[in-house]
């Protein structure tokens, strides 16, 4: 049985643009300041494509898609506002205007502050192993 944690649901907005130089890209979900937000943290999930960036796009993803998912304040660079991220594995596609349904299912940690990018980029390496077998031990 799949234990579903929160969920947000948004469209794909611009964050930071640093994702990419990350190695870890984030599709960042917008959501009005009044909805419920899981509690700050790394999860793994699902994310779900519920409507396609316009008219053009004929894009099918039909399958909910597994994810590394961010919910903070990206502290590690002094943010000031929290955001919802999900980096899709496997997954390599512009998801800007579409509109996501972000689930987390498996609470890994909280949000850290770290020193440097590159011990962040480390965590999120470990991070990516753990929700990968997750995954797994689900099929
Ligand atoms: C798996 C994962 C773990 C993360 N953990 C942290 C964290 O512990 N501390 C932090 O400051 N940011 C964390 N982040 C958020 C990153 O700082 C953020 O995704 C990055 O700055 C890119 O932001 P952008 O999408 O606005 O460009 C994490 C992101 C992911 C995908
Ligand atoms: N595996 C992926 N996971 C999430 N987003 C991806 C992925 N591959 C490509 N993208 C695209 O990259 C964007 C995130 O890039 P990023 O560098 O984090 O910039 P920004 O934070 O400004 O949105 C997503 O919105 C999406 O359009």
């Amino acid at each position: 049985m799949v234990e579903i944690l929160g969920s947000v649901t948004g469209a794909v907005v611009h964050g930071d643009g640093r994702g990419k130089d990350l190695g870890f890209p984030t599709a960042n979900i917008g959501f009005d300041g009044s909805a419920p937000i899981p509690a700050d943290g790394v999860y793994a999930g699902h994310v779900r494509i519920l409507a396609l960036a316009g008219p053009d796009d004929r894009r099918e993803f039909p399958e909910p898609l597994p994810a590394l998912v961010s919910v903070g304040s990206n502290v590690t660079f002094d943010g000031t506002h929290r955001t919802v991220e999900a980096y899709l594995l496997d997954f390599d596609q512009d998801l800007y205007g579409c509109v996501a349904e972000v689930t987390v299912e498996l609470f890994l940690r909280g949000q850290v502050k770290f020193a440097s990018v590159a011990e962040l980029i480390e965590q999120m390496r470990r991070d990516e192993d753990r929700g990968r077998e997750f995954f797994a031990s689900r099929r």
